[in-house]
């Protein structure tokens, strides 16, 4: 069973000259359980729009979405999705464990069990030494990584991921692709993500789903077959990347 299905979406958006802008055009996507779907496309094809509309965050116009089976307007276990957006969205006012905690104390999790959550999430994510820090004291890398702990302390079966390693340094970013895939199977999550980046789609995913613009439609999903880790150097990765830009 998949643990993410489109089936058949599209989506309009009202523009503000009255007309409707269509953004997706019968969208059909399958991600089975513990898979990484990469979503990539031009700019403004709908990435985020489809992404959105998995999280529940956007109604499509048309079709529909399942999530465990579940069609998502019936589905109750939203704690069991996670999304980590582009920017960090980090509380400046908030030390990295208080950032973790927020969604715990919002689930009414009590003080204990939610100090133990955020103590063992914050390690998971190689930041046990920066509990007590802020935002502000912290280094991108390190504030992306307090983003995916907070993404990661409801312990989700599904995370969604729009562009969240974009504006990090290239090494970074590849320290935190190593860091999600290890914490990937070590949680057994599914992944869906949204990039710009054809070696990130390329390193991380199993599944890379091109997305046409104007209406956002699937152009073509194409599987990567290559062993984990992946190096984002090697001539395979390169490879792969170059036929995934050609279909761009
Ligand atoms: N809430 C909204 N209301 C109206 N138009 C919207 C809304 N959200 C997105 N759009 C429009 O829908 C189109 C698709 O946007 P979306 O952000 O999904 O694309 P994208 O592929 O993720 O783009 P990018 O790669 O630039 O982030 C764009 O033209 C955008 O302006």
């Amino acid at each position: 069973m998949s643990v993410v299905k489109v089936q058949s979406v599209s989506k309009w958006f009202p523009r503000r000259d009255g007309e409707s802008l269509h953004v997706l055009q019968n969208i059909d996507l399958d991600v089975p359980e513990k898979a990484i779907v990469a979503i990539v496309g031009a700019s403004g094809c709908g990435k985020s729009t489809l992404l959105n509309i998995i999280a529940g965050l956007v109604t499509p116009d048309r079709g529909c979405v399942f999530l465990n089976g579940v069609k998502a307007s019936a589905f109750e276990d939203w704690r069991s999705l996670t999304y980590m957006f582009q920017e960090d969205r980090l509380l400046p006012w908030r030390t990295a464990t208080q950032n973790v905690a927020f969604g715990l104390e919002a689930a009414g999790v009590a003080r204990p069990e939610r100090r133990e959550r955020v103590t063992e999430t914050l390690a998971l994510v190689g930041l046990s030494g920066f509990a007590d820090a802020y935002p502000h004291e912290l280094s991108g890398g390190m504030r992306s990584r307090v983003a995916l702990a907070r993404s990661l302390v409801t312990r989700p079966q599904i995370l969604l991921m729009d562009e969240p390693f974009s504006k990090l340094d290239p090494s970074i970013r590849t320290q935190m692709h190593d860091e999600v895939l290890r914490i990937k199977e070590l949680m057994g999550m599914t992944i869906v993500f949204v990039t710009h980046d054809v070696e990130e789609a390329v390193v991380l995913a199993d599944k890379v789903v091109v997305l046409n613009p104007r209406p956002g439609r699937v152009r073509e999903t194409q599987e990567i077959r290559l062993p984990y880790p992946r190096d984002p150097l090697s001539p395979d990765v390169a490879e792969q990347a170059r036929l995934l830009r050609r279909s761009l």
